[in-house]
């Protein structure tokens, strides 16, 4: 790391970009590139000494996460050095060479000489000796610099074109890629048996546990589970470790009780059980109460942390902190996430998915570097599979929601995105498509933030329910460490795959379209991701088909390639893979058979508009190019110069955008909003990678490796993201 923050602030820059007089993105009083690189060091030393106290701690690997910047601070684009067409550009590359006075101590008393001042000093003017050089790079908060690195996990091995439009008629038999997975997820019918809590194994050491069980691990019983051995019918690797035959931490402990284990180790007695209150209502929902006690009278609920489809999340203290804290890659807390999954067979049956996979990312990622959710143990409670995780902050969303801004500032989106696509990365090298990635299941690490008063205009501007939530203030995250959650939904590749996926606002083309889908239906789920975080708004607004391929169809600004339309036809036609029941009702006979086109606004056989009003002015209203959507919104903090040529290279664009700027302010005397070239670059290499990942054609689209690798995770940007990193919390 240390590597890497020395090249970093010896990379070259230039002057004027890097003072932006925007009020809106807060660097307003940033007006030299002495307070710049004061704001840089500052930054760099806060970044250092939170890199040091959180990610670098039970790294794993030898390997830095961090890039030494030194050769990656490339030029923007490969046509740069093409400047036939582009303006003078002053802010390129600028080496200051300063004329400035020169002392000398002088070596005799010069009686008259000019030369010399009344202090006796020597002083000409050089521009030789002072040269001032500033080489800064726009800062970048940490998090937008993070590797992929393939760890020890087995890396998977892509799919190919035909593999993915076909996959959806699979059954849901476990084939090969299951099979490679060491599934050692914990079984019990309470955590009263410790011989089931997982995270004991790997943190207690044989001597410990033969020390709190008082006996020999040689003389214990090897018939320990008593678990029903939920979730691991499909797991050929998980028998062994299951039953405890050669486990020997497993061997001696069963015999404790959790509270009787935790006070032997503590030295304490062991607490009375308290009254277990656990109650589930008609929809196999746990109906929640604070102070339930459940779990053998472990857990202890202290709040409800979310609900979804398929249970109640809850926020409880664990009795059984004295294994978390014997564990180096655990926060010395507690408090843990409970997720009660509701006690109806079929959410029974998913949840066995959900526990493969997140014992597959915990096998893969012991010090939890890849920012997925941390299973802890399960067991299962009163007919519910319980999953006791990490607990971790609020959604992204709910942070969007309570906030006076909803929209980040792209220096967090920046590295938001680099650790959501380096997360899912990881995911797909293991085979498994999380296929439900939307703001509300991406959670905060740490939910600290600045907050800064909002202008009353702009207060005025809110609906009352974020003014309250707000307080007419805009929070400003201080550190922008997330973590990707719910894997309820994730499908291991080789699996069964359902026909409809995905949160439908962030649902991929191919699966409207009935396609079939893979891993590329995460990545333009992430790509929603990232523009509602640039935008503070869903990017498809909408519940039905036709609007939505409508939408998707405007923010491309290109209508869906007529293979993919005609690989739709021909798969309904035939019947062939796992397409959605309505599939021809509401997708299909929205195209035209020769055309291929989409037939929107619908029209009825006299040519009378068929689609409401309501809805083409959702369309309309809603969506438009990316592009123009983006820098629409972004019109606060630039004006209306974020505009972009894409038959242009960046360079050519922003000597247009320059000459336009120029001129307004020679003819009006001011512009409106402000716009410099490290911010418009910054922009037009995000908009250039939201592109790649909205491609239509899911074979097209660019994979989580090659993201990661796209030049937008090589700029920097100064804005209020920039500032509030690391800084007092609240
Ligand atoms: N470990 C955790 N720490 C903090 N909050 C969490 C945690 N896990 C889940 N949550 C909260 O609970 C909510 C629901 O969790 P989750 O998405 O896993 O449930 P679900 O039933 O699968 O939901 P969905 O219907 O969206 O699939 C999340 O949006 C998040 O706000």
């Amino acid at each position: 790391m240390r590597s890497f923050m020395s090249s970093h602030i010896g990379r070259k820059r230039n002057r004027n970009t890097s003072v932006n007089n925007n009020n809106n993105t807060a660097i307003g009083n940033i007006d030299s590139t002495t307070q710049m690189e004061s704001l840089m060091q500052g930054m760099l030393a806060k970044q250092d000494s939170i890199l040091n106290g959180n990610l670098s701690d039970g790294l794993m690997y030898d390997q830095q996460p961090f890039i030494d910047n030194e050769n990656l601070q490339q030029p923007i684009d490969e046509n740069e050095n093409d400047t036939s067409n582009v303006a003078d550009d002053e802010d390129d590359d600028v080496i200051f060479v300063k004329e400035q006075p020169v002392y000398l101590a002088s070596p005799t008393v010069p009686g008259g000489d000019p030369n010399y001042d009344s202090n006796n000093h020597y002083t000409s003017t050089t521009s030789k000796k002072f040269k001032k050089q500033r080489t800064i790079s726009l800062p970048q908060l940490p998090h937008a610099r993070l590797l992929y690195q393939n760890g020890n996990h087995k890396e998977f091995r892509g799919q190919n074109n035909d593999e993915l439009l076909h996959l959806t008629g699979s059954s849901s038999r476990t084939l090969d890629g299951n099979r490679a997975l060491s599934l050692r997820v914990v079984h019990s019918t309470s955590p009263d048996d410790v011989t089931l809590s997982e995270r004991f194994y790997s943190s207690v050491s044989p001597a410990e546990s033969a020390a709190i069980s008082g006996e020999s691990s040689e003389s214990s019983s090897s018939n320990s589970v008593k678990g029903n051995g939920i979730g691991v019918e499909g797991a050929t690797a998980s028998g062994a470790s299951l039953k405890g035959g050669n486990n020997p931490h497993k061997r001696t402990l069963h015999r404790l009780s959790a509270p009787k284990l935790a006070a032997r180790l503590v030295g304490k007695k062991p607490k009375t059980r308290k009254r277990e209150n656990f109650k589930t209502d008609k929809d196999g929902h746990y109906v929640y109460r604070q102070e339930d006690v459940f779990g053998g009278g472990r857990f202890v609920v202290k709040g409800l942390l979310g609900q979804g489809t398929f249970g109640k999340v809850l926020k409880c203290t664990d009795s059984g902190d004295f294994i978390m804290n014997s564990n180096p890659f655990k926060l010395n807390t507690n408090l843990v996430a409970v997720k009660v999954i509701r006690a109806i067979d079929r959410y029974r049956e998913a949840a066995k998915t959900e526990l493969r996979v997140l014992q597959a990312i915990r096998e893969n990622d012991i010090p939890g570097q890849y920012q997925c959710l941390m299973l802890q143990e399960c067991f299962e409670y009163r007919n519910h599979v319980c999953i006791v995780t990490d607990l971790l902050g609020r959604s992204v969303y709910d942070f969007m929601c309570s906030n006076g801004v909803a929209r980040f500032p792209g220096s967090q989106v920046q590295a938001m995105a680099k650790q959501l696509i380096r997360s899912v990365c990881f995911l797909h090298d293991l085979g498994i498509i999380h296929t439900d990635l939307k703001p509300e299941n991406v959670v905060l690490c740490d939910e600290s933030y600045v907050e800064k008063d909002l202008p009353p205009s702009v207060v005025r501007s809110l609906s009352s329910r974020r003014r309250d939530a707000s307080g007419g203030k805009r929070k400003l995250l201080t550190n922008p460490e997330i973590k990707v959650i719910d894997f309820g939904s994730a499908v291991f590749h080789r699996e069964y795959h359902p026909p409809v996926i995905s949160t439908r606002h962030y649902r991929a083309p191919e699966i409207v379209l009935g396609l079939g889908w893979s891993f590329p239906c995460d990545i333009w789920s992430i790509a929603c991701v990232l523009v509602e975080l640039v935008t503070g708004e869903s990017l498809y607004p909408t519940h039905e088909n036709l609007e939505h391929m409508a939408m998707m169809q405007r923010v491309n600004g290109e209508p869906f390639p007529p293979k993919i339309v005609g690989k739709m036809f021909y798969k309904a036609s035939h019947n062939l893979g796992n397409a959605p029941a309505d599939l021809n009702a509401t997708v299909v006979k929205h195209f035209d058979k020769k055309t291929f086109a989409l037939q929107w606004p619908e029209k009825n056989k006299r040519g009378d508009y068929l689609t409401k009003d309501r809805s083409i002015r959702r369309v309309m209203d809603n969506c438009d190019r990316l592009d123009f959507l983006i820098s629409n919104k972004l019109k606060a903090d630039y004006g209306d110069w974020l505009s972009i040529d894409w038959n242009l290279s960046p360079e050519k664009n922003w000597a247009l955008i320059k000459s336009r700027i120029l001129t307004e302010r020679r003819t009006t005397g001011t512009t409106a909003g402000d716009l410099n070239k490290e911010t418009f670059l910054f922009w037009y290499w995000f908009i250039d990678l939201c592109r790649k990942m909205f491609e239509f054609d899911p074979t097209k689209r660019i994979t989580a490796k090659e993201a990661l690798d796209h030049k937008w995770f090589n700029l920097g940007i100064l804005d209020e993201g920039i500032t509030s990193f690391g800084e007092l919390q609240y």
